[in-house]
């Protein structure tokens, strides 16, 4: 027997709340964080990866998935399994199975620092999976571990509640308290490069703010 502590849940967002991060990209959603929250390295291993939802984290012994079931049973409908399995690429923590059940019990994705495996499995079950590597080695089964305590995935903390947003580019994790100030912020942002987007095809970008930036040498070239 191995030692598993369990912390309690927070309340975790509503459905409001959640909503108005469905279809914002990651990368708006971290620029409205000053661009300094982000898992660099811990990418979708499956095509059509997005995902929305609360976290439930898990800390796991590297190379050992004990734990990681039992956060499984415990999540609810919805939530984003966020494991940190201390950034270890060895061993994978999940694979085909874990992630057939996690599906079946509505998990909506899982978000880990560390590998996965069955990777062709997962492509056709279409569960979002975000790992920092794959691994066809498995893991052991002794914990021990600990479910919903703040964790660390590739330097970003995360806390249960907190909303994961995942898509192509990565994950990013919004701490609870800043919910509608980081979505008012993104959809700003997403409006403002929408303008951007019509001035390029209208060519007409401003880009007097490069030259305004930078303090420019011009060297002549022999032949003028
Ligand atoms: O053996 C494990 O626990 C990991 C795995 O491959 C699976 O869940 O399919
Ligand atoms: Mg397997």
């Amino acid at each position: 027997m191995s030692e598993c502590l369990i912390h309690p849940r927070p309340a975790g967002p509503g459905k409001a709340a959640l909503a108005r991060f469905a279809s914002l990209p990651t990368s708006a959603v971290s620029d409205s964080m000053r661009r300094l929250v982000g898992a660099p390295g811990v990418l979708p291993l499956i095509d059509q990866c997005r995902v929305v939802g609360p976290a439930l984290t898990v800390k796991t012994r590297p190379g050992d998935n004990l734990v990681v079931h039992k956060a499984a049973d415990l999540a609810r409908p919805g939530d984003v399994l966020v494991i940190d399995a201390g950034g270890d690429t060895t061993r994978a923590i999940v694979g085909d199975l874990l992630c057939r059940y996690a599906t079946s019990r509505e998990i909506a994705g899982i978000v880990l620092d560390g590998a996965a495996r069955d990777v062709a499995e997962l492509g056709e079950l279409g569960l979002p999976v975000f790992a920092r590597a794959i691994s066809h080695l498995g893991p052991y089964k002794n914990g021990p571990g600990e479910i919903g305590r703040a964790v660390s995935i590739a330097g970003m903390t995360v806390r249960s509640g907190d909303v994961v947003v995942g898509d192509a580019d990565g994950v990013v994790a919004v701490p609870a308290a800043h919910l509608d100030t980081v979505a008012t912020a993104a959809e700003a942002l997403l409006r403002a490069e929408a303008a951007t987007v019509a001035a390029i095809n209208d060519g007409n970008w401003d880009r007097s703010w490069i030259d305004a930036s930078l303090n420019i040498t011009w060297f002549e070239s022999k032949e003028s």
